[in-house]
Formats: C-alpha cells, structure tokens, sequence
C-alpha cells in the first residue's frame, strides 16, 4: 500500500519559485486504476515521479508497504524502482539500439534475474500484451501503439506493485488508446495503477478512482481512501548490472554508429601505430645486429695472449699545475700503451684451469706454442727442409713474426686447430669449415690445408712447403692431397760440436727416415661468406702434434746444453732471461703455451665462459692476473645502448600522440552521453544505480579502446610490409621491422586504459544526470 503524507516538492530557477506539489496527502490502495487529471504545469509528472522514486521530494514522506522513505538512501531508491515500480510514458522510451526482447529484459538483468527465467517472463509479458508475433524484431519496425506495447511489457516484465503511466496514450490515435487503455485496465486487476491524463473521458471509462490536480494540489478525489496504520513489510532486493550486460548494452549501441566508430578508432590508434611501428623497427634493428654480430664475433675466441692492454690502466694522467709555462724542469713519463700493456703469466696450473671448463660452455680450446717443428719434405727424390709458415722465405723474418703476434693476439692467423674437450660435441673444425678434397684430421700426424673463400692460398705457405709456384698458380687438390713430410726430433736435426755449439745438420734420406711422418690428409675452406677466417691460409696441425713434438724433445741435448748457459748454444750470442725463455719454447724445452684461445660455443656462452675466467683472477694480485682479450662485447653493447636511446626517444615523441586520442575519446564519450540521455532515463527508471551508468558507458570506451589499439596494431602490422620493402631496397637488409607479440599485447593494453581513462569522466558525469530531468528530455 502507498501513501503519501504532507508531501512538497519545488523547482527554484533564479529567483522563481514553482511549487510543483503543496501539501500533497493521499492513499492508494493495492489494487485500484487512479486516474489523475489537472491542467498542464499543476504537477501530475512531478508527482508520478516522485511516487516512482525517479524525484526526491523536499518535504512530507512517502510510505510504502507501512516503511517511511525519509531515510531511504540511493540504492534503496534504486532497488525500490527496479523491484515494485513498472514506468510508462507518453513517447514510450524503448532503447532503439536493442531487440524487443532485450529491451523488456532489461529490468529483470538489473535485478539478476538468470537468463533462462528472464527470457520466459520476457515471453510471458509479451504474450500478455499481444506482441507474441512481433517478439523478434527491432523497436524501430514496430507501430507506435505496438510500441507502447513493448513498454508496457518491460514495465510489468518484473512484476511490481505499481505501475506509473504518465500519458500512455498521449501520442496515440483514439483506436489504438482504446486498446492500450483496455490493456492496462486488465494489468490493474492485479496491482495499482496510477495513471496521468489529458483524458477525462478515458479516465471516466477505464479508472476507478478519479483525481483532479491543480497547482500541485489535489482538488477532489472520486474515491478516497483512508489507510489504516500498516505493519512494515517492505522488502527489497537490490539491483546491480554486471559487466557482460554493460559491455552488450554499448556494444549494441556502438553499432549504430558503425562509421563514426571505425573513424574514432583509426584516428586514436595513430598514436599505437607509430610506437608499434618504432618498436618494431628497432626491435628488428636489434635482432639484426645481434645475430650479424654474433654470426661474425661469437666465433671470436676469447684470446689469452703472451700481452693484453689492460684497458682500465689506460687513464688520463692528471696534472693540475697551472704554472706549466715556467717550469724548469722535465718529467720522466711511461708511454700510455705501454702502461696499459699487461703481461700474461700462463702458468701449467692456469692451462690446467682452463682445460677443466665446461665443454657444454666452450668445447674447442687451441693453444699456441712457439717450438718450431725440423720438418723436412721428399721432393723428386730429393730432400728439402721446409716450414709450415706465411713468412715470404725471402723477407726480413721479424717484420712476419711481428705481424702475426698482434694478429694472434685478438684470435686470427693461427695455424693450429683448437682442440675439441668433448668430442660428441661442436667440433670446431667441422663447424666453420667445409672439406674440399681428402678427409678431415683425425691423428695427432694429420695435417690439412686451409684455403680461404675463394680457394686461395697464401703464396708463401707453398713456397715454403717445397713447390715453386708462381702467381695465380692453380693446383689440383689431387697434387696436394696425401703429401708427406717428416719431423725430425732435435737429436738427430741438430749436431753438437767439440765446442759445445750445435749446428742444424744437412737434410739426408736417413734423418727422413728417422722422423715422424706427418700427412696432409684434407683440404679445407671456410664454410661461408660469415664463418671468419680464423686459421690462416696454408697448413694447419692440431695441438696434440706440438705437445708430441715437445715432449720429444723437451730433453734433447740441445735443450739440455741451452737450459745451462745464457748464451745462445747455436751462434753463441749472450741471452737475457726473456730472449733465453723464448728460445728454448722454440727449441721445445717448454710445455707451456705462450697464448691459448677458448672458442665459446655460442654467443650466449661466452659470458660463462668469461665469468669461469674472471674466477681465475680474483684474490689474485694485478701482476698475477691473466687478462683476456674479448672483442666482441665491446661492440655489442655500444650499439645496443645507442638503439635503445633512439628508440626512446622515438617512443616518447609518438605517445604525445596517444595523449591526444585521450582527450578526443573523451570529447566522443561526452558526446555519446549526451545523445544517450534519454537512455540513462530509463535505465535509471528501471533500477540502474549511478554506478551501473558509469559502468555502461565505461564499457562504451573499453570497447572503443580494446578496438583501436587492435586496430592500431595491426596497421602497423601491415605496415611493416612495405617499410621492409623499401628498407630491403635501401640498405638489403631482410625482415628488418618486426613486431614484437609481447610489445602488441601491451599496447592494446596501453590503448584501452588510456581511452577508459579519457572516458571515465564523462560517464561520470552520465551517473550524475538526473533521472527526472533525463526522461523529460526531448
Ligand atoms: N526540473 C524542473 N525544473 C524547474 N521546474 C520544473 C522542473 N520540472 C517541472 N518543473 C515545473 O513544475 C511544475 C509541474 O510540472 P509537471 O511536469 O509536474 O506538470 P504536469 O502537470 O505534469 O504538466 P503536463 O500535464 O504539461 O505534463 C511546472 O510548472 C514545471 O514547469
């Protein structure tokens, strides 16, 4: 039962005052057809809206069910709208933009009704009004009284205790008010009924109770009703619209405006193409410096030479005297580089560390050893001493050797072939070289022939293996193939004299015979244009033929003779320490490398393999560290920090653009709310809370975001087609820009709350609108 007490309500604009409802009493009773009749402006709507719970009124209290509303809050108004109020009004106010059905639903998905039981009362109020035909089109197909139909419908879908008609006939002809006044005739049967009307004939006809209004007054009342004090029995159940109904509710609204949609999307994702396009650039820049670097460095070995430059040694001297000019005296100062030179002490126990490395990090090692081999070559019966070596036999020999200490010193130039730890696994022979002719090494005795790309051999190492060849020469493999020498051991290559003094004896058959043979069992060449070239061209022996040799000779007289005298025991000149060392490493008397090389298996190991070395040094002194040669990673992350720059730098200037698209989602979200007026209205009649709008038109701007960032992803997806092409033409560069999945998926999520963020105020100020005044709205 409801009952409204001493009710006031006023509108103040500027100073006028209009009193809509002055001291309104009256009592409805459960089930009655109230007719309310009065000229325009004497408060009828206000008072129907008040009723409803769509207006507040200032003053007085309205009760329902025997509960006094002065302490209802919003979402008691809300959940009493949805629950006990079904609306009515002259311009039926259906949602264009949803189906018949959903329009009716609408109450009930409000109140959490589930889906099957919605669609079956849907049905049923359909049914009831006479639309059973028509339950499956669009508002829009429909008559204006089928119209009204439909509201009604809605209206009564969730069964309330009241229904409220402002003017339901109002904009209908005479026939078809007929049959929507014996509609809500039979709907009064079962519930109140308060309708407003221009009609005193209608009201006459239809209503049982007929009251006459007048300045917000109530002039007489055909059947009053006195309502005895009533037990509170009010219940309610609280309404809430939840996120999948949000997002239908604008989905459906979106595409109505499909084109306007399309064009605000694509405008907002130009900021998320051009960072998608940046990124994509410079992710692929990256990709490709990284595997062009690690293709040409990552066969770069970790060189440990007899010297390395200690770059942290290399510091700019201070010298904060400002008297300079008038200096009398001079300073004694080391050469920078020679500072900065750090000498290698490659100890047994430090070749001994560096073989235990794990082979899963770096698998082939390769040592270089200054012995000499006494090599000697049959050649047409005749036998000649021969070397496996570059130099030009008829050049200053100290101008090749130089060359070849600083070439080995970053890892390029050797003629010995790494060692393999683990041989299931990367043999670094058969990685970087292919076999031209014969088979690959497999004895320590074995020895190949290294070509380069093009198949060319220094010159010199032929020369010095006993041919004559002349300039541009060809030879066939067949020739070289299956050659044979032979390496004589100190004892019977050199002679000692009466004096003491050895001397190197002349080749004979004999000495041939005594040595071990050595064959050159392939000839190989770098796999392709990438592979460095790290063995130079001309013969290549494995490490296991250095050690053989040395542990021949390591107590050959000569060696004895030179370990006792610091004069050189073949041409009797005086020695130091260093000069006497270096000769007997030549002579064999050493077994320690003057350099090793650790080949990383791939670019990614080498930093364990740096990190095992780096072990090695800590604790120890400066003097006793073993500093290595890496030039790889020097390169790598110079040009790697440099991108990265670039690119920020890039993406920061194209986010100014994702700002913009914030504020034009935000002017378009304003825009919306304002054409959807009428909508709030009766999402509100029908129970929405604030909050439920705001949801709705949040939706509106998570679907417009999620769309142009997706949008704008993939444009720039297909952008990097043509930039590839030109790229490819500029520079021959495959596949540069390249779109990271991950950088895609963070920007559609950047998109989507930039534009929720730009949208959210708007649908704010939606929640706000007020229901009454939104419903008047033409
Ligand atoms: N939001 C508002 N702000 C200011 N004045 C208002 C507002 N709403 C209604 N009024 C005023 O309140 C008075 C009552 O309006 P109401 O719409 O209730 O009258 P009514 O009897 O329903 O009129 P009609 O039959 O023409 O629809 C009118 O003078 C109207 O101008």
């Amino acid at each position: 039962m409801l009952q409204l007490e001493h009710l006031f309500k006023s509108y103040h604009v500027g100073d006028t005052v209009t009193h809509a409802l002055d001291d309104v009493s009256i009592s409805f009773r459960d089930k009655e057809f109230v007719a309310i009749l009065g000229p325009s402006g004497s408060g009828k709507t206000t008072m129907l809206n008040v009723i409803g719970g769509l207006d507040r009124y200032d003053k007085g209290d309205l009760i329902i069910n025997g509960k006094s509303t002065k302490n209802f809050k919003e979402t008691d108004w809300d959940a009493y709208r949805n629950n006990s109020v079904g609306f009515i009004f002259q311009n039926y106010n259906l949602i264009s933009h949803l189906s018949i059905m959903d329009n009716v639903e609408l109450g009930m998905n409000l109140s959490g009704v589930p889906a099957k039981e919605r669609r079956k009362r849907a049905e049923e109020a359909l049914v009831e009004v006479g639309l059973k035909e028509h339950m499956h089109k669009n508002p829009n197909q429909l008559s204006g009284g089928q119209m009204q139909r439909v509201a009604i419908a809605r209206a009564i879908a969730n069964n309330p205790d009241i229904l409220l008609c402002d003017e339901p006939t109002g904009a209908l002809d005479t026939e078809t008010s007929v049959q929507i006044m014996k509609l809500i005739k039979k709907l009064s049967k079962d519930r109140l009924v308060i309708m407003v009307t221009h009609n005193p004939e209608l009201a006459k006809e239809y209503a049982t109770r007929i009251v006459n209004f007048q300045d917000g007054k109530i002039l007489d009342d055909s059947a009053p009703y006195t309502a005895e004090t009533e037990q509170d029995t009010f219940k309610l159940k609280r309404t809430k619209m939840s996120y999948w109904n949000a997002i239908k509710l604008s989905f459906t609204n979106i595409m109505t405006k499909k084109g306007r949609t399309i064009l605000t999307a694509f405008a907002s994702s130009i900021g998320i193409i051009s960072i998608a396009v940046v990124l994509s650039l410079s992710n692929g820049f990256q990709k490709q410096i990284d595997t062009t670097m690690s293709k040409a460095l990552a066969k770069y070995p970790v060189a440990i030479a007899p010297t390395a430059t200690d770059m942290n040694a290399m510091s700019e001297r201070k010298d904060s005297d400002k008297n300079v000019k008038n200096r009398g005296y001079l300073i004694a100062q080391q050469d920078e580089s020679e500072k900065a030179t750090h000498v290698n002490k490659i100890t047994q126990k430090y070749v001994d560390y560096v073989k235990k490395i794990n082979p899963d990090y770096a698998n082939n090692i390769s040592y270089q050893r200054a012995t000499s081999l006494n090599l000697l070559a049959k050649d047409n019966g005749k036998i000649k001493r021969v070397e496996f070596s570059n130099n030009d036999p008829d050049q200053n020999q100290n101008m090749s050797a130089m060359r070849s200490q600083a070439m080995s010193s970053v890892g390029v130039g050797s003629s010995v072939f790494p060692t393999t730890l683990n041989k299931n696994k990367g043999n670094f022979l058969k990685e970087n070289y292919q076999l031209l002719a014969g088979k690959w090494p497999d004895k320590a005795t074995d020895l190949v022939l290294v070509t380069d790309n093009k198949n060319t051999v220094n010159i010199n190492a032929l020369k010095n293996l006993g041919l004559k060849p002349k300039d541009n020469q060809k030879f066939k493999f067949k020739s070289l193939v299956g050659k044979q020498f032979s390496v004589v051991n100190n004892n019977d290559f050199y002679q000692e004299l009466p004096t003491g003094m050895f001397v190197p004896q002349k080749a004979n058959q004999s000495m041939y015979n005594a040595g071990t043979k050595l064959h050159l069992t392939g000839i190989i060449r770098p796999k392709n244009e990438d592979s460095l070239a790290l063995l130079s061209t001309g013969i290549a022996y494995s490490d296991r033929l250095s050690q053989k040799i040395i542990k021949q000779n390591e107590n050959s007289a000569i060696v004895k003779a030179q370990k006792k005298t610091n004069r050189n025991v073949m041409t009797g000149q005086n020695l130091n320490q260093d000069a006497k060392k270096q000769l007997l490493q030549t002579l064999g008397g050493s077994s320690i490398p003057t350099g090793i090389m650790i080949y990383p298996n791939n670019f990614d190991d080498k930093d364990k393999v740096l990190d095992y070395l780096d072990k090695w040094n800590k604790g120890k002194s400066k003097k006793n560290q073993i500093v290595y040669t890496n030039m790889s990673s020097m390169v790598t992350t110079m040009t790697g920090g440099l991108l990265n720059g670039i690119t920020t730098v890039l993406v920061a200037f194209a986010a100014i653009s994702l700002v913009t698209s914030m504020i034009m989602i935000g002017i378009l979200t304003y825009t919306s709310v304002l054409e959807r007026i009428k909508e709030i209205g009766v999402l509100k009649a029908l129970g929405a809370r604030k909050k439920d709008i705001t949801r709705v038109f949040d939706a509106e701007t998570f679907i417009l975001g999620i769309f142009s960032g997706v949008l704008g992803v993939a444009i720039a997806y297909l952008l990097t087609f043509p930039i590839n092409s030109v790229i490819y033409h500029i520079t021959e560069l495959t596949n540069v820009a390249q779109l990271n999945p991950t950088h895609a998926l963070i920007l559609i999520i950047i998109s989507t709350i930039l534009t929720l963020l730009g949208g959210h105020l708007p649908a704010r100020m939606a929640a706000k609108k007020d229901a009454a005044i939104a419903l008047r709205s033409e």
